[in-house]
């Protein structure tokens, strides 16, 4: 997909890591390789949070391959969430859009350019990948994983009807970075829920979003981080978000 119209705005992705060191390299190369195709203007940021398994060595040497430009590394020293690592990333990235996406292969990076492209349509403040419309999917959950998420999803849809068919997570986000600014100050998770509640804030700041179908494949290397531990925080972050909606 080649956007060259488009090329002057930079995009600014987030990849949040903790324990990802063979898949960083991967996704690190498959970014580059479609941004580049698409002539598009990029950096890519890494926030690690002091992951055990080396992941910010690997993130090192990839920094020494394609540049300090490309890859921009903002670790932390210990594991703080997924929702304050966006907003860690966020603090330094200098693009006029921001991505965000997961680390480990479940989100395809050849759904960039499509995304960027559905933004120029009409300039949408957010355009979100769905796994729940026709044309997405989810690959490799077992039925457990996929009832908690189709259930979270649809408990979220008709309380709160975001405007949105993906609330619950596995999210690839494409924000106006002064819109994601104005959208992070009305958060205030610090989990997995924090994905959710931005769609939730972005309906009631009447922001336009846009959804592009996106393929989830799970993870082949290293273990999900979503324990028992983050679904009670996750849990405990909808009631939040159903009592301040
Ligand atoms: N820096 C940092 N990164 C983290 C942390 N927790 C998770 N990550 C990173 O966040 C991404 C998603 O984590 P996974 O552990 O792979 O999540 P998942 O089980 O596949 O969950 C998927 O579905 C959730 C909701 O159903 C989504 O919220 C999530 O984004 C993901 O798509 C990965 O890149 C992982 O390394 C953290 O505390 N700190
Ligand atoms: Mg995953």
């Amino acid at each position: 997909m080649n956007l060259k119209k488009n090329d002057d705005d930079k995009y600014s992705i987030l990849l949040p890591t903790y324990n990802e060191r063979e898949n960083l390299p991967i996704i690190v190369w498959l970014i580059i390789k479609y941004m580049r195709e698409s002539n598009l203007k990029f950096e890519i940021i890494i926030i690690d949070d002091g992951s055990p398994d080396g992941t910010l060595d690997a993130a090192k040497d990839l920094q020494k391959i394609f540049g300090d430009k490309t890859i921009v590394l903002r670790p932390r020293e210990k594991k703080l969430g997924l929702g304050t690592a966006y907003m860690h990333g966020l603090k330094h990235a200098t693009g006029e859009f921001i991505v965000i996406m997961d680390a480990d292969l479940s989100h395809h990076p050849k759904f960039i350019p499509e995304f960027i492209k559905k933004q120029k349509e009409s300039d949408y403040d957010i355009v979100s990948g769905t796994r729940y419309a026709r044309g997405g999917g989810v690959y490799g959950w077992d039925l457990k994983r996929k009832f908690i998420s189709r259930t979270a999803n649809y408990i979220v849809q008709v309380l709160l009807r975001p405007g949105a068919s993906d609330l619950t997570g596995s999210f690839r986000l494409l924000y106006k970075r002064d819109v994601l600014e104005k959208l992070i100050t009305s958060c205030t998770s610090k989990g997995y829920v924090f994905q959710m509640e931005m769609i939730v804030r972005a309906r009631q700041l009447s922001l336009t979003i846009a959804e592009v179908p996106i393929s989830f494949v799970d993870r082949m290397y290293g273990e999900s981080k979503l324990g028992s531990n983050e679904i009670i925080q996750y849990l405990k972050g909808l009631l939040y978000l159903f009592a301040t909606t």
